[in-house]
């Protein structure tokens, strides 16, 4: 058993209300705000920012509800150094049984100049503030914003100062996303060696993703002696995001070998809670996203499928279960194996021998090379449509049609027929009806169509498409089916498959049966 001591254990600061809410498009509803904020107290995050309470009234009575509802995390609001903002942050704070009133000022060179404040002018603002705060909650965090841009000399001063006005978590925002992992690394542990009264404070990191650094950014400030993390679900936030919860809390618990320090979450809530941010907030995750993304825990290429099937670890550093998912996910695509093929078919308890398998694959192979992916009802549909397929007497090697406005439709099919070629072209009334006679021509009888259906039976524009016929030809029925993603190629190999149904049962039916002379047409 691991022990966790207190300076081991990072504190975990969600912002997806505040920071991630500030993203623009991600505004969400009062009622979405209560739902994310009891997702985060369930899934065990230590400081939920849950609003800017100054910023609207929808802000304000968000955040007191989240206040008044709270169970496990303590509630935190945002307040500019002013003194109406810190008021109105604990107004709605207050009611939480755990609370944190978070004040900040821009203190670097760029940010001073906007209220154009002086070094010193800026310097009692921010005691006058800390210290307003403090009177008001015993919980203060205080943050230079923009502090990697800001004076090494001016910010060791500032920092001093809010400590000594009460601010018992110092949080260094990265605002803009400029620092590195070896400087975000030495700022923190500079900051605590140097800073009078820094060891008694916490220091927090708030990194924004701007070259895509934020988590390691986070990471490197943790190994720098920082022990509380700011980050939203999903990497939600201003820009190009913050820093991921999921990505920071499942690498501290994956690598916890070299990153000794651990979180109080429950990792198995994070798949839900991220679907649920993607959802309220109409901002999707980008499929290849570390942790929370479709294909997180998905191996298409036939490799990495056969690793999988034989031993997970080949291929996955961390169990699905772990982040909520209910196991791993191996879609066919054109990069998938036989292993994989073979699996899937016995999910659906298709048992194929290594014959059978190997036409599978090469139809398999065919489809996927069309289609960008292959779904489960494609290959249940390939399976039917290649039943029978070795005894075929007839088979389409090539068809084409041309169809549209101003003027019948016209199919030219190329067939062979007991190793013959043979082929034919006919007009009609849209392109199935023109590729039907064209058949028809080729393999004259005189079956009934009693059945033509089409059913899309994958998703998309180039979804597989099964196409169903069924023949009646002197009381015998027989029935075709076939999948294609091209729905007319799928309707001539459907009735091909009725005909050679019906050819077969001609023969079943006695000696002599079928009387009736088939003409070929020779290839021309
Ligand atoms: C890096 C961050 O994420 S910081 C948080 C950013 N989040 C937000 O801004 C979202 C919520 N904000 C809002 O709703 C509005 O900006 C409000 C209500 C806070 C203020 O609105 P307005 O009064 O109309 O001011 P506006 O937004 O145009 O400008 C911001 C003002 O705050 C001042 N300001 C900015 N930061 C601070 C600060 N930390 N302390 C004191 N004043 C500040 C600016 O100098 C500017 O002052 P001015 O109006 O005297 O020029
Ligand atoms: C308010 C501060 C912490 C902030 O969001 C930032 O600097 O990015």
């Amino acid at each position: 058993m691991t022990m966790t001591s207190d300076k081991d254990r990072v504190v975990i600061f969600d912002t997806t209300l505040r920071d991630g809410e500030q993203s623009p498009g991600a505004t969400m509803t009062h009622n979405e705000k209560l739902e994310i904020a009891g997702l985060l107290d369930d899934m065990g995050v230590d400081i939920i920012e849950a609003g800017f309470p100054i910023a609207s009234e929808g802000d304000f009575n968000a955040v007191s509800e989240i206040a008044k509802n709270a169970t496990n995390s303590r509630i935190c609001g945002l307040a500019r150094a002013k003194t109406g903002d810190i008021d109105r942050c604990w107004e709605a704070i207050r009611h939480a049984e755990k609370n944190r009133i978070h004040t900040f000022i821009g203190t670097s060179p760029l940010h001073r100049a906007i209220p154009n404040l002086t070094m010193d002018e800026m310097a009692d603002v921010i005691h006058k503030s800390v210290t307003h705060a403090r009177n008001l909650c015993d919980n203060v965090q205080w943050s230079p914003m923009d502090a990697t841009r800001t004076e090494w000399d001016y910010l060791c001063r500032v920092i001093e100062i809010a400590i000594k006005a009460g601010a018992s978590t110092i949080n260094i925002p990265d605002t803009v996303g400029y620092t590195a992992p070896v400087e975000s690394a030495e700022l923190i542990k500079r900051l605590i060696e140097t800073v009078p009264g820094a060891d008694e404070v916490i220091f927090a990191t708030h990194c924004h993703n701007d070259l895509g650094m934020a988590t390691a950014n986070s990471l490197a400030a943790v190994a720098g002696g920082a022990r509380q993390i700011e980050c939203t679900i999903n990497g939600l936030g201003e820009r190009a995001g913050n820093t991921a919860l999921e990505e920071v809390v499942m690498a501290l618990k994956v690598r916890n070998d070299i990153m000794p320090w651990s979180t109080g979450i429950d990792t198995r809530k994070i798949m839900h809670i991220s679907r649920r941010v993607a959802a309220v907030s109409g901002f999707a995750v980008q499929f290849n996203k570390a942790i929370v993304g479709k294909n997180a825990f998905a191996h298409e290429s036939g490799i990495h499928q056969d690793g999988m099937l034989k031993n997970a670890e080949t291929f996955e550093i961390m169990r699905p279960s772990d982040v909520g998912l209910s196991g791993t996910s191996l879609p066919l695509g054109k990069h998938s194996g036989r292993a994989a093929l073979r699996d899937k078919l016995q999910q659906f308890g298709f048992e194929v021998g290594d014959n059978q398998l190997r036409d599978v694959f090469v139809r398999f192979k065919e489809l996927a090379d069309r289609k960008k992916e292959v779904f489960d009802d494609d290959i249940i549909a390939l399976m039917r449509s290649g039943e029978d397929a070795e005894n075929d007497h007839l088979q389409i090697v090539s068809m084409k049609v041309v169809c549209g406005t101003g003027g019948p439709a016209e199919a030219t099919i190329e067939m062979e027929i007991d190793g013959q070629d043979v082929s034919a072209t006919a007009s009609g009334d849209g392109p199935v009806d023109a590729t039907f006679k064209a058949i028809r021509e080729i393999h004259p009888n005189t079956a009934r169509l009693q059945l033509y259906q089409v059913q899309a039976v994958t998703e998309g524009t180039d979804a597989q498409a099964t196409v169903s016929v069924r023949l009646e030809e002197d009381g015998m029925i027989a029935t075709g089916e076939s999948a294609n993603t091209d729905t007319v190629v799928a309707s001539a190999k459907a009735y091909v498959n009725a005909l050679n149904r019906l050819i077969i049962r001609r023969g079943k039916v006695g000696e002599g049966a079928d009387t009736r002379e088939i003409s070929y047409k020779d290839v021309t």
